[in-house]
């Protein structure tokens, strides 16, 4: 009828407590579809010592929720109506993850997104400029190749810039890419996933894949999933949303790739970051494989030289898409006051 003492232990047991503690997360937009689970999964994260949850709505209910979470994590979630609610947030944070802002609807681009994010991805990377320079900010909310433009632009004009800490999070096209072929690979396996976050800028490097075979016919196809997969989900929610459950576990394991890189481990992972890479195109920002230290980025390496003729195409028809919506951001910020 009752269990032994040992079977209680073992019973309540249920995350590794052996990882050294270290980081404050912050998440602004936290109430939100993507906010929510991603507070959740942070909170069963042993890694974060403190999570400070900031939303404009719903945020205390949020914090009151995943506090109670057998983590030793303290948790602190505001609003906008509290004072100093987002100084509170940001103040010692060492991560910032921001989904903030609204998502698509059926029929609509992430590039239709802009008119109402930009302005929040402004004003919330204005306030992680003031009270965590240093922190390195994770931006979700789209559209990314404008939005990652935009906060650089911000920390720029605050005298507080380090292309080695702000990463647009592309994880959740890694993470889809994985999950077209684990059925034809029988495992799990990493994708590389490089160039933008937005239709033909997103481009899976499936030659990159040892051991995957595939027709031409079959490359097309899957190489056209991972492109508009954020669209087939829109589509399934019909009006409700876009991806939020796979958007927080993609975040959430990027969060957890730059702690990891933070406490020593080498740690290789894909992001849309500030790069030379095509400096003679005159983009500045793509997604590419790089290499993760405690600073944020280590090193950028360029793409594979045995990516196929038919992914070089892709990268070409990529960038000038990418330097459309890059311009838009950094002009969006060079005409605010
Ligand atoms: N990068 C990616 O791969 C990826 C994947 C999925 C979604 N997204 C994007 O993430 C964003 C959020 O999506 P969602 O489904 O969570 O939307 P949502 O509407 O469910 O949640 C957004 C939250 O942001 C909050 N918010 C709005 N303005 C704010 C501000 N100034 N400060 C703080 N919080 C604010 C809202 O109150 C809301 O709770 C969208 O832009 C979406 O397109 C990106
Ligand atoms: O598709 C969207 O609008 C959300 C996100 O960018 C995604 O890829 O799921």
């Amino acid at each position: 009828m009752f269990a032994s003492r040992n079977a209680i232990k073992l019973a309540a047991r249920s995350f590794s407590t052996s990882v050294p503690s270290q980081s404050k997360v912050a998440v602004l937009g936290a109430a939100g579809g993507i906010g929510q689970p991603l507070s959740l999964l942070l909170k069963a994260n042993p890694r974060v010592t403190e999570l400070g949850l900031y939303d404009i709505v719903n945020t205390p209910g949020v914090a009151a929720d995943v506090g109670h979470i057998n983590t030793l994590s303290n948790v602190a979630g505001y609003t906008a109506k509290d004072a100093d609610g987002l100084k509170k947030t940001l103040e010692g944070a060492e991560l910032v993850v921001i989904p903030a802002g609204v998502p698509r609807k059926p029929g609509m681009t992430r590039d239709d997104l802009f008119n109402t994010n930009a302005g929040i991805v402004r004003d919330l990377a204005q306030a992680c400029a003031e009270h965590c320079p240093n922190a390195k900010l994770l931006i979700i909310s789209n559209p990314v190749n404008s939005t990652v433009p935009i906060a650089t632009e911000v920390f720029k004009k605050a005298g507080v810039y380090d292309p080695k800490k702000i990463f647009g999070v592309t994880s959740l096209d890694l993470v889809r890419a994985s999950r077209f072929i684990g059925d034809k690979v029988g495992k799990v396996v990493d994708v590389p996933v490089v160039g933008g976050h937005a239709g033909v800028t997103i481009i899976p490097l499936f030659s990159q894949v040892e051991g995957l075979s595939l027709t031409q016919e079959e490359r097309d196809a899957l190489t056209h999933r991972v492109q508009f997969g954020g669209d087939e989900v829109v589509k399934a929610k019909d009006g409700l949303g876009s991806a939020t459950l796979s958007m927080a576990y993609a975040g959430a394991r990027f969060a957890d790739s730059l702690m990891r890189a933070s406490a020593g481990e080498d740690v290789l992972e894909w992001a849309f970051i500030r790069t030379d890479l095509f400096k003679n195109e005159g983009l500045e920002f793509f997604s590419t494989y790089v290499k993760l230290d405690k600073n944020g980025v280590k090193e950028i390496l360029p793409l594979p030289e045995s990516i196929s003729e038919y992914e070089k195409e892709l990268v070409k028809n990529a960038i000038p898409e990418l330097k459309k919506s890059e311009t838009k951001g950094t002009n969006f910020v060079a005409s605010s006051n």
